[in-house]
């Protein structure tokens, strides 16, 4: 059980939040931009700096050779060549000014300068994208001018950075490798060769041909023809020219073979060279290893792809490509490095630790049973609720007995692909034997150990019968020697298979509960211990496991995690009693809504509902002890709550308890018809809890002398009641003469009480809550003794003097929480 709720709950409210909250989450994804502007900026550095050196160094080759000066060398070579860059290239270089003063400091100043021109301040883009990197280029900028008086160079390339900075850039490899395949296609596209000159037929007999330099003539692919000249004759002729030294190629292009050996023919007759004389023609295919690399592409590309998903695929795993998938999932832990959890931080739960303490010694001893011939437990089962520790237990298990651990979640064995599962399972067992001694534990076994003989298993669900029939058998091909122990973990025990859990497979059942008050206390100084307090740490857990009844170690961990970020977020230098409490309100309430604007008149309905349910908890002898009431919005639509404290661990409730419970539950509906003209539909949880309570009074607790002491069982897929019409006649009136007596009671007392109520909801519309503090203070010491001493002994320690309640039986039926409505 747990502090129990009661609240106003408009369902309408909850939405609006919900959506606000994913209108909250878009700044973070906004928060990834910057980092793609650096890639994209890097990238743009990358071939911007690339182009920019190509178009350089072409203007020196261009000067070199002293040749007649031509047309072409001015244009763009060929239509190819992309006209922006050639834009960028001679904006540099016409740029007089800049050229001057960087001749003055040499070429590097004049490549920054060059850089800054194009990628620099002068680029719109490069500005917009982020607003530090344009400041940071213009204060370069300003630094770069005071150092060489050069007015024109206004900033550096945001890339850049300043004196003293360094640049953080985050490349990752694809787009690393991405960007220079890209930089070197444009670079071949633009430039066919470094060395290489293209010229016309003309240049060609007015420089070389008719001057006798030509050695030799290649017809390559039958689209060009390249030139070979005599080293010497050209030296001689072209003493400066890098043609000469054999470092630049000529080549000119021609439309047919036929055609050029016809020009050629002719020129040489022209030129008188006898036939024996004539220039050699030779004729070879080369093969360009970009338009095989582009006949490739596609196929390329297909491969790529298959890759990548692959590897995605596999990216949640130990194993990488699509040949992995039948490979387990299961991580695993290494005992030496990774597993650093004992039985001493598991608190609480003395009774499991024990039973799981045979499978440690087993484990580290095995010679002992086998010596008497005892047979080794295979496995245990370890259920109980959501975050009672579960896996803490099985990971402390591994860690006691310092053995490798692999864990793996039952859902991980399903994949779409048929023989998946049973695949995982045998692969999973396999490695767990290459590894023995160790410890398997598969959280969550309901996903594939649920009862095959359900009627909704089955069909579809094949899979999942075929991966547990696997696991099945290989629990059952464990030979005993084999020291693998099978721990697993679910929050279903009922609905798993007789077979996993008869002896030989999961042999022990262990039943791991909600901690009780003594349990809370030990998790909770387990976990105080990483935080800074300067609350007595012993004091502190008990008044916590007092306030916290029902709670599961997962909800322990985290509210003491909550409080810490509470005191952190008010800057406090340690976390106090306050900041637990308000911790555990937040657990337990949910969020505190602030942004939740009530209109005074629902602010007072609000109140007045909740002074009822107050009031009620405060003069009702067996209702359970109030322990706050707010009317501060919380949670999912709750407009404001009164939070009690059950009683305790205790397990039983009696007839005058549910009756008490019941009248105060229904107190806030009755307040509202005391003090308001109408009524308002915030009851409407109220009434379910009274009515689910007073029915299982009938047809569950044997409670109501006109049905008499029969269970009836509540199957919501059952099509037919398991009780006659008239006695579901019977059911609705025992179950309406309840819940109509728990209200006359209430009305009485409230009509009684009215005073109180107008009192509490004034002093709730002031303050917004009330403590346990303030109630005294207004009503007066409850004029009943507390049933729950825990309680008194942590918050009242003098008032102390009743015997603990005597032993319990059966628990009663338990409630759904959190009870916020
Ligand atoms: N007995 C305990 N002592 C200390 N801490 C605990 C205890 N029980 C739970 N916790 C805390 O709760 C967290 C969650 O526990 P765990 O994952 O073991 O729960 P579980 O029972 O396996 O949950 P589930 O059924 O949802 O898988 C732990 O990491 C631990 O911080």
């Amino acid at each position: 059980m747990i502090p129990s709720i009661r609240a106003l709950t408009p369902a309408t409210r909850i939405r609006g939040s919900s959506a606000r909250f994913l209108t909250n989450n878009r700044p973070t994804i906004h928060a990834h931009s910057p980092l793609r502007n650096n890639h994209s900026t890097l990238r743009g550095h990358n071939s911007a700096s690339f182009l920019l050196s190509f178009y350089q160094k072409r203007d020196n080759s261009t000067q070199t050779p002293q040749t007649p000066p031509r047309e072409s060398d001015k244009k763009p070579k060929s239509k190819d060549e992309p006209q922006g860059a050639a834009t960028e290239g001679r904006l540099t270089n016409e740029n007089k000014p800049t050229e001057k003063s960087h001749e003055a400091d040499g070429k590097s100043a004049d490549q920054e300068s060059s850089n800054s021109r194009i990628w620099g301040s002068n680029d719109p883009a490069n500005k917009g994208n982020d607003g530090s990197k344009s400041q940071r280029s213009s204060e370069n900028g300003q630094r770069r001018q005071s150092n060489n008086g050069n007015n024109n160079s206004q900033g550096g390339p945001s890339w850049i950075p300043g004196p003293g900075k360094k640049a953080e850039y985050k490349m990752d490899v694809p787009s690393l490798v991405t960007s220079a395949i890209v930089s070197y296609i444009l670079y071949k596209t633009v430039v066919p060769g470094e060395n290489n000159r293209e010229i016309t037929w003309q240049e060609f007999r007015t420089t070389f041909f008719d001057k006798g330099l030509v050695d030799k003539l290649t017809v390559v692919n039958r689209q060009r023809v390249k030139v070979s000249l005599h080293k010497e004759a050209t030296s001689r002729v072209y003493p400066d020219s890098n043609a000469a030294a054999g470092n630049l190629v000529y080549y000119f292009s021609i439309g047919s073979v036929e055609a050029f050996e016809r020009r050629l023919d002719d020129a040489q007759r022209e030129l008188g060279i006898p036939s024996s004389e004539r220039i050699p023609v030779a004729y070879k295919d080369e093969i360009s290893w970009f338009s095989t690399f582009l006949s490739f592409g596609p196929t390329l590309m297909l491969l790529g792809t298959l890759f990548w998903f692959s590897r995605r695929a596999s990216s949640g795993g130990s194993q990488s490509g699509i040949f992995g998938i039948g490979k387990s999932r299961a991580k695993l832990f290494n005992h030496e490095t990774d597993i650093r959890t004992k039985f001493k931080d598991v608190a609480g739960m003395d009774e499991a630790k024990e039973e799981i303490m045979e499978f440690v010694k087993f484990l580290q001893e095995p010679g002992v049973y086998k010596k008497l011939g005892a047979k080794i437990p295979r496995g245990a089962i370890l259920s109980g609720p959501p975050g009672t520790g579960k896996t803490l237990l099985a990971k402390a298990t591994a860690g006691e007995a310092q053995v490798p651990f692999f864990s793996v979640s039952g859902s991980e064995f399903i994949e779409m692909f048929v023989g998946v599962g049973p695949s995982r399972v045998r692969d999973l067992f396999a490695k767990a034997r290459k590894n023995a001694p160790c410890i398997i534990f598969v959280d969550e076994i309901d996903a594939i150990g649920k009862s095959r003989a359900k009627a909704n298993f089955g069909g579809g669900n094949d899979e999942r019968e075929s991966t547990l029939n696997q696991l099945l058998t290989e629990m059952d091909g464990f030979n005993t020697s084999e020291q693998v122990v099978v721990l697993a973990g679910t929050n279903r025990p009922d609905v798993l298979d007789k077979a996993l859990m008869r002896p030989g497979r999961f042999d022990r059942h262990i039943a791991i509960d909600r901690p009780t008050m003594e349990g809370r206390k030990q998790i909770f100084l387990v976990h105080l211990k990483r935080i800074v307090t300067n609350e007595n740490l012993d004091e502190l857990a008990g008044k916590l496991s007092a306030l916290t009844p029902g709670f599961s170690g997962a909800d322990i961990a985290n509210c003491v995690n909550e409080a810490a970020l509470i005191a952190a977020r008010k800057i406090a230098d340690s976390v106090s009693l306050t900041h637990f409490e308000q911790a555990i309100e937040r657990v337990i309430g949910g969020l505190e809504k602030k942004s939740l604007v009530l209109s005074p008149e629902e602010k007072r309905t609000v109140a007045y509902h909740e002074a009822g349910h107050a009031v009620c908890g405060w003069f009702l002898k067996h209702a359970d002890p109030l322990l706050k009431v707010s009317i501060i919005p919380r949670g999912q639509g709750a407009l404001g709550y009164a939070q009690y404290l059950p009683p305790g661990d205790s397990y039983l409730m009696n007839v005058s308890q549910l009756m008490d419970r019941m009248a105060m539950t229904l107190g806030g509906r009755v307040s509202e018809e005391l003090h308001f003209e109408t009524v308002t539909s915030g009851a409407s949880d109220d009434f379910n809890k009274v009515t689910r309570m007073a029915t299982a009074m009938v047809t569950k607790w044997g409670m109501s002398k006109d049905i008499g002491y029969i269970y009836f069982e509540e199957d919501p897929n059952q099509l037919h009641k398991p009780f006659s019409e008239e006695t579901a006649r019977k059911i609705d009136t025992e179950v309406r003469r309840l819940v109509d007596e728990a209200y006359q009671e209430c009305r009485r007392l409230l009509t009684e009480k009215k005073r109180e109520v107008g009192l509490i909801a004034e002093e709730l519309l002031s303050k917004e809550v009330l403590g346990r503090d303030d109630m005294i203070r207004i009503l007066g010491k409850r004029p009943f003794e507390e049933r729950d001493k825990q309680f008194e002994k942590y918050f009242h320690p003098k008032e102390v003097s009743a015997p603990p309640p005597p032993a319990t039986e059966m628990p009663p039926e338990p409630e759904p929480r959190p009870p916020v409505a």
